[in-house]
């Protein structure tokens, strides 16, 4: 590729997959938290990784690829920590970061949740009047040095300064009406005094990215946007290296002109999500600028349309300054690379790209753009998923009230029934045994005598501690939505296709490719064996079409409403069979149901009613006495609070320790109708919660819900703890909430008569 003096390479991505093609990150985390590996080895290791990526970027053909997009656990945490927001408490700890990021033994980690509409989880920053900026840390400095050794030079990438105020909470104690946006001058000293020190350094551009900005921002947002990048952009060339916010995961709307009138010399558009931007808005106010133009997707696994995207490039190219083939967000969400997948059945292969195949892509695309003819492209190409057909309506239930009645008389439950999500720990084991049935080394029979040998010991172990409502622990799954997918028609599983999740957990995305039909009964055989074992009810264990859909990458040939109905059929068809096999509690967890919603308002009515849809499909052939679950794991549940109520779901369990329950500090919480159980136990956290910590989150509860409709549960399934660690906070869960009925026997009294 041609270098152009002082301008944006013609090709480039916004970012990489960093966990290792085969989980290297993983193995070398996990090996320092256990204690079987030094600080220094793991940074050995992360070295080795980015030394690869950088190599790899180049070998396919990227003349400066980005850097500082590697890291130890998230890319949001190594933001605060470089800004020194690190919150006293966790100051002390041996390790500042991973303490930040998993807790210890007496502090409890920062918040996770999700990265936009993405399954990738970021570490939630605590900003506060009280937060000293400064620059505390030199990664992204490091890295540019780090690769300038190896002779290739760099694009740094910085979480921009409105998406990290945005995204960051604030600190408990802060006056009211605080937010961190208010310390935006702040954080802008310590974003300069970082340009400055790269620009010594000899770095040419740096890539701040915004993807906050293609969510709907107020006035004060947008002004402060302005603020932000007059001042980045006032500093001379001589203090700064040229700089190009990037936005992605949809459209700039409004932030666009705002963006496009700072001295910023490159701005990033996503022309996968938010392609109609070539339609709707006038391009000329970016005459002076680079448009880095997102055409490849990062969020699929589909080869680009390369005429489409060529289109859209010739398109631009008559409207704007230069234009540079870019992929449409970073490449992190896709796995590495698909000549790794020697399995797949070559008619999909033929269909397929990975993240090494999209840099292909966008070097390819470069190439063609410069060779195509300057003639000017005057209408801006179309491209859309084909409209959805009008969905039929769900069967109804009965209404929930005379549902409950059927439900309490059949299953007679305690009051502030104590149950879990779902998984129990997925141990070495389990894992081990699967590997071995998938390589042919032990028997089909043998692997279901292990199973059924874990499903029991979670059974006893529930029974032991006096859990009320049980569950088989889904040792059977390597995960809850790739375990459906592998027993789906329409659906094809990679060997290696990993994708982060969170510091080292991954999640192999099935592919959704054909049309989705369940040829046999996928659970049934393990409720049945696990019910048999107890006579306290276990619940039936089902992910939910929304979660199955949004954990996959999803073909685009269909509308998304019909692969939806397709899903909730498949899934429609299980809880029947478990019904009919006796189990009188099912639940169908959907915890992606907030994680697909649209970013912009404006989009997020008709999405939830298809969502909605979708999910009452698939559970309303449930029996007035069948009780049905759902599980939700995010803190900010309240946002989507009357979806979850549509659900029509008799229990609802959602996350909430890791927040300290704040999600019920939405008064339209106190208004929910229904069972809900707010989880009490961080599972995320390798900490096991005290019985004061409990009691003290259950009584918060019970302060805002009547406690007839309280569940007593932990925030999501256990499969990533310990036994150790699960024994003995499902202890204390029990004992916390025996010590709640014992004080308060009114409230059995009340739940007993329901
Ligand atoms: C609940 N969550 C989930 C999300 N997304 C999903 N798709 N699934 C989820 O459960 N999103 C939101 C939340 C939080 N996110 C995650 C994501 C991932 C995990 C997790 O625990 N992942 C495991 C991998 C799970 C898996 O596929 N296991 C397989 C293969 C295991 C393996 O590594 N095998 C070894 C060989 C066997 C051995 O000897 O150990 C190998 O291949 O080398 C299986 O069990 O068979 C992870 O470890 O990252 C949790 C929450
Ligand atoms: N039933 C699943 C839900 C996770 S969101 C589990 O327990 O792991
Ligand atoms: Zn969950």
């Amino acid at each position: 590729m041609t270098a152009r003096p002082n301008a944006f390479p013609a090709a480039t991505i916004l970012g990489y997959p960093r966990i290792g093609p085969r989980r290297e990150l993983k193995r070398a985390l996990e090996s320092y938290w256990n204690g079987r590996s030094t600080r220094d080895d793991l940074s050995a290791a992360g070295r080795r990784l980015r030394e690869a990526t950088w190599r790899r970027l180049t070998e396919l053909g990227l003349t400066a690829p980005p850097s500082n997009t590697f890291s130890l656990y998230d890319h949001v945490l190594d933001t605060a920590f470089m800004l020194d927001a690190v919150p006293a408490r966790y100051r002390t700890a041996d390790d500042v970061y991973f303490a930040m990021a998993r807790g210890t033994a007496d502090v409890a980690p920062l918040p996770m949740t999700k990265w936009f509409d993405t399954n990738y989880h970021y570490i939630v920053p605590e900003v506060g009047p009280e937060t000293v900026f400064r620059l505390a840390d030199d990664k992204p400095l490091r890295e540019v040095a780090e690769a300038r050794e190896l002779g290739i030079s760099t694009r740094p990438v910085l979480l921009g300064p409105i998406t990290f105020l945005l995204l960051s909470q604030a600190s408990a104690g802060s006056p009211d009406g605080f937010t961190p946006l208010h310390r935006l001058n702040d954080v802008l000293d310590v974003y300069a005094e970082l340009l400055t020190a790269l620009a010594a350094e000899g770095v040419d551009w740096v890539q701040l990215d915004e993807p906050a900005l293609v969510a709907d921002r107020s006035d004060e947002e947008l002004a402060a946007v302005r603020v932000a990048y007059e001042r980045l952009g006032g500093l001379s060339l001589a203090d700064r290296p040229r700089l190009f916010v990037s936005s992605y995961f949809g459209e700039l709307g409004a932030a666009l002109p705002v963006l496009a009138g700072c001295p910023v010399e490159a701005i990033g558009l996503d022309l996968d999500r938010g392609h109609d931007v070539l339609a709707r808005h006038d391009l000329g106010s970016l005459a002076g600028k680079t448009v880095v133009a997102g055409v490849v997707p990062g969020r699929n696994v589909w080869r680009t349309h390369l005429n489409g995207a060529l289109e859209a490039l010739r398109f631009l190219r008559g409207k704007v300054g230069d234009v540079t083939v870019s992929t449409s967000c970073s490449l992190l969400h896709v796995p590495y690379d698909l000549d790794a997948e020697t399995d797949l059945d070559p008619a999909l292969r033929e269909r397929l790209a990975f993240a090494d195949q999209k840099v292909g892509e966008v070097v390819e695309l470069a190439r063609l753009l410069a060779a195509a003819p300057d003639a000017v492209v005057t209408a801006p190409p179309v491209r859309r998923r084909p409209p959805a057909p009008e969905a039929a309506p769900p069967a109804e239930r009965s209404p929930h009230a005379v549902r409950a009645a059927a439900q309490a008389a059949h299953l007679r439950l305690p009051p502030l029934p104590v149950t879990t999500i779902g998984s129990f720990p997925q141990t070495g084991d389990i894992r081990a045994a699967r590997a071995a049935l998938a390589a042919g080394e032990i028997t089909a029979d043998r692997y279901e005598e292990l199973v059924k040998a874990e499903i029991e010991r979670a059974v006893r172990l529930q029974e032991r501690l006096g859990l009320d409502v049980l569950v088989h622990g889904e040792p059977e799954r390597n995960d809850m939505v790739q375990y459906f997918a592998e027993h789906l028609d329409g659906f094809a599983i990679t060997r290696h296709g990993w994708v982060q999740s969170y510091g080292s957990r991954c999640t192999r995305p099935p592919i959704l490719h054909g049309d989705v039909a369940r040829p046999a009964p996928i659970t049934v055989g393990w409720a049945r064996y696990a019910q048999s074992l107890t006579d306290r009810p276990v619940k039936g264990m089902l992910t939910g079409p929304v979660t199955i859909v949004a954990w996959s990458f999803v073909r685009e040939d269909r509308p998304l409403a019909a692969v939806f109905d397709q899903v909730a059929d498949a899934i429609r068809a299980e809880v029947a069979d478990l019904q009919t096999a006796g189990v009188s509690i099912i639940q169908v967890d959907e915890p992606a149901l907030r994680e697909l919603l649209p970013l912009r308002r404006a989009d997020q009515a008709a999405y939830l009613s298809w969502a909605v849809g979708a999910y009452r499909r698939a559970t309303s052939v449930a029996a007035d006495r069948t009780q049905i679950h759902t599980h939700l794991c995010y803190s900010d549940a309240a946002e989507v609070l009357t979806a979850i109520d549509a659900l029509d779901a008799d229990v609802t369990t959602i996350e909430s320790a890791r927040s300290n329950a704040r999600v019920l500090d939405d008064p339209a919480m106190a208004g929910f109708g229904r069972g809900l159980g707010p989880g009490v136990y961080d599972i995320h956290s390798p900490r096991v919660p005290s019985v004061a910590e409990i009691t003290e989150l259950v009584e918060t509860i019970l302060k805002v819900l009547p406690a007839e409709q309280v569940w007593i549960n932990p925030d999501c399934g256990l499969k990533t703890r310990t036994y150790e660690q699960v024994e003995a906070a499902l202890a204390n869960v029990v004992t916390a909430t025996a010590g709640i009925r014992g004080r308060e026997p009114q409230v059995l009294l009340r739940s007993c008569d329901n």
